[in-house]
């Protein structure tokens, strides 16, 4: 689509100009802040199928400009919703080295490193992303908090490659890992909202799941990441560094906000 950026003339603030839905309602991300939530028993840990790839598969991490990503093989899905909801992509937001908070959702206002998203599409109803992304019960994303603290061995399996995508557009094979390692351990732990995309077109289409408890990264992976990646290709004159990629967090309106857990 057009353009967008995060910050500057054609920031997020402008982003409803070319994307109506982003001045909408329903949007993403929001605080989670403790007064909306609302404990549901009915809400079954997550459970996910096929996340532990081998290293034959081949995956392909990008940098699209927005974000750093890992495409997913439609083997893998969420089984413990109403829906089968098939894995898409991955990618992450995050801050930069200067400010190294960039997380999209917050909890009590606290605002984290950095966040990643796991972006699956009911793959009951829909046949494809394109297809699922602007319907109400389309996609269903997984978000994943991180700090900076231990060493994460599970982000190296992407982060050693990260230099060979340095550019918007720039694509590299990378061999298959287990995927659910990148989660916290409490998969039982959530916090539960209807919401949105958080990039344009920002289609309220997401079933948002937060996990409680953040993973750590260390201080050295958080620099690989936030200071690696150029938002510009790499014949432009000027580099744009990527980062900072984060959305402020939107109104919550009248939503609430399920819990699967008691304090
Ligand atoms: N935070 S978020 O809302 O989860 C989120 C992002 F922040 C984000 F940057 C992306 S992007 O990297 O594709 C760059 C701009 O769309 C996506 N892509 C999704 C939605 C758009 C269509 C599509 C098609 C195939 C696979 C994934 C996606 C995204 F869902
Ligand atoms: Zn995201």
């Amino acid at each position: 689509g057009a353009k967008w950026i995060y910050s500057g003339p054609e920031g997020e603030h402008h982003w409803s100009k070319h994307y109506p839905y982003c001045g909408g309602a329903f949007q993403s991300p929001i605080d989670i802040k403790s007064e909306l939530l609302r404990f549901d028993p009915t809400l079954r840990p997550i459970e996910v199928q096929n996340y532990n790839l081998s290293p034959n598969e081949q995956l392909t991490l990008g940098n699209n400009g927005h974000s750093v990503q890992i495409s997913l093989p439609p083997k893998m899905y969420i089984s413990s919703l109403s829906h089968r909801y098939t894995a898409a992509q991955l990618h992450f937001h995050w801050g930069s080295s200067s400010r190294p908070v960039g997380s999209e959702h917050m909890v009590n206002s606290k605002q984290y490193a950095a966040e990643m998203h796991v972006v699956h599409f009911n793959s009951d109803k829909y046949h494809n992303m394109s297809v699922a992304v602007d319907k109400s019960d389309g996609l269903a994303v997984l978000g994943v908090l991180i700090e900076i603290g231990e060493f994460n061995p599970a982000f190296e399996n992407f982060l050693k490659f990260i230099n060979g995508i340095k550019y918007r557009g720039q694509k590299v094979q990378l061999p298959g890992f287990n995927i659910k390692a990148l989660l916290p351990a409490r998969l039982d732990e959530y916090y539960r909202y209807d919401g949105s995309l958080t990039t344009p077109p920002c289609y309220p289409s997401v079933l948002w799941t937060v996990f409680r408890n953040y993973i750590t990264i260390s201080q050295k992976q958080f620099l690989d990441l936030s200071t690696a990646l150029y938002s510009s290709h790499a014949q432009d004159l000027t580099h744009v560094p990527l980062n900072g990629n984060y959305r402020k967090s939107q109104l919550v309106d009248s939503r609430v906000v399920l819990v699967s857990f008691k304090e």
